[in-house]
């Protein structure tokens, strides 16, 4: 299928705080001024090591979580000042529909699989019983369920089936955009195999817009064809998949790549940044330790990056986090 370049969803100027701290003054900036286009059609995948804002940019972008400010835009019109809380009952909530983390966690256990997927069809599409029933058992046949799974409840599923739900779910109001929150990560390795080529099956069926969240830039390279990099609440890297992948210009990105484990490759040989890993981090004085030049353009980010090794800097970001953009 040919990616159509008209824009489906616009972002501009995005940033959610949450307040933090005992006396909640200070503020996290967990997304920090995002722009961002994703097109129809498109797969945007969207990477970064845990903590640096991507569940939250995805949660707010799927209109479950209100933005700070910024605007966001879905087939030209302005979504982004609708309350969230409007926005689960307004004829919107058909177009953008969200696949979460964890199957075993998204699946209401009293509900059958047929009725976990009966729900949003007769809340946002409508129909008699029978054409409900019809919608669910296509979504079934969809996502390679057998029919007679509907009478099970999600106890009674594999963790690869219960994802199969949550995307039969997602994917039976036929939506224009798919938010995938790291929708394989809680899965066996030979599970997510399937589940990713079944999401790429039907994005080509569909002609379905995803956002693929991961922290797998690997797993995104195969899907996406473009993909946004984000460091510390903003997107530091953005373009078509390959360029980003064979041509990084950000160190970050440079060094996510390097991070992907290669049997070829010794460790030593990795792309570090500078820094130092061994520098302590004094959660009291509110302060990132890390003295020396920041390799990454960040007007948030001051100081240096540790070493940045398959482990990521998790510590790092959750040490920026702290001080609420203010080091
Ligand atoms: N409701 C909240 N209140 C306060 N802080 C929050 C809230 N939700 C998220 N955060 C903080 O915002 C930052 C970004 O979190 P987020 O879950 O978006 O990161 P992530 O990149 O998705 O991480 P992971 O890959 O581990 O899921 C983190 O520091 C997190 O603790």
């Amino acid at each position: 299928m040919t990616v159509s370049h008209t824009p489906l969803m616009k972002v501009r100027g995005l940033s959610k705080r949450f307040p933090v701290g005992t006396l909640r003054r200070k503020m996290l900036h967990a997304v920090d001024e995002v722009d961002l286009t994703i097109g129809e059609g498109e797969c945007l995948g969207l990477v970064g090591e845990s903590g640096c804002g991507k569940s939250t940019l995805a949660r707010v972008l799927a209109r479950l979580v209100d933005p700070t400010v910024g605007e966001i835009e879905l087939s030209g019109v302005e979504i982004g000042k609708i309350p969230a809380r409007n926005f689960g009952a307004s004829s919107l909530r058909r177009d953008i529909q969200v696949v979460f983390q964890d199957p075993t966690e998204s699946l209401n256990p009293g509900f059958t699989v047929f009725q976990a997927i009966a729900d949003p069809l007769r809340r946002l599409v409508g129909g008699s019983k029978e054409d409900i029933s019809a919608m669910v058992l296509a979504a079934l046949d969809d996502v390679g369920l057998p029919r007679e799974y509907g009478s099970r409840y999600p106890h009674q599923l594999s963790g690869g089936q219960k994802a199969r739900v949550g995307i039969a779910r997602a994917i039976a109001v036929k939506p224009k955009l798919l938010v995938l929150d790291e929708p394989t990560s809680a899965l066996d390795v030979s599970v997510q195999s399937l589940i990713l080529h079944l999401l790429a099956k039907l994005q080509k069926q569909r002609g379905m817009s995803y956002l693929f969240v991961s922290h797998d830039l690997n797993v995104v390279r195969l899907l996406c064809d473009k993909i946004a990099v984000m460091y510390l609440g903003r997107i530091v890297e953005f373009g078509p998949s390959k360029s980003v992948f064979h041509e990084p210009r950000h160190p970050y990105t440079r060094a996510l790549i390097d991070a992907i484990p290669d049997p070829e490759r010794r460790s030593d040989d990795r792309t570090k940044l500078e820094g130092s890993a061994s520098s302590p981090i004094d959660p009291d004085q509110n302060a990132c330790r890390f003295a020396g030049r920041c390799p990454v353009e960040l007007p948030i980010c001051t100081t240096a990056m540790p070493p940045l090794t398959s482990h990521g800097v998790g510590s790092l970001v959750a040490c920026h986090r702290a001080t609420g953009g203010n080091p």
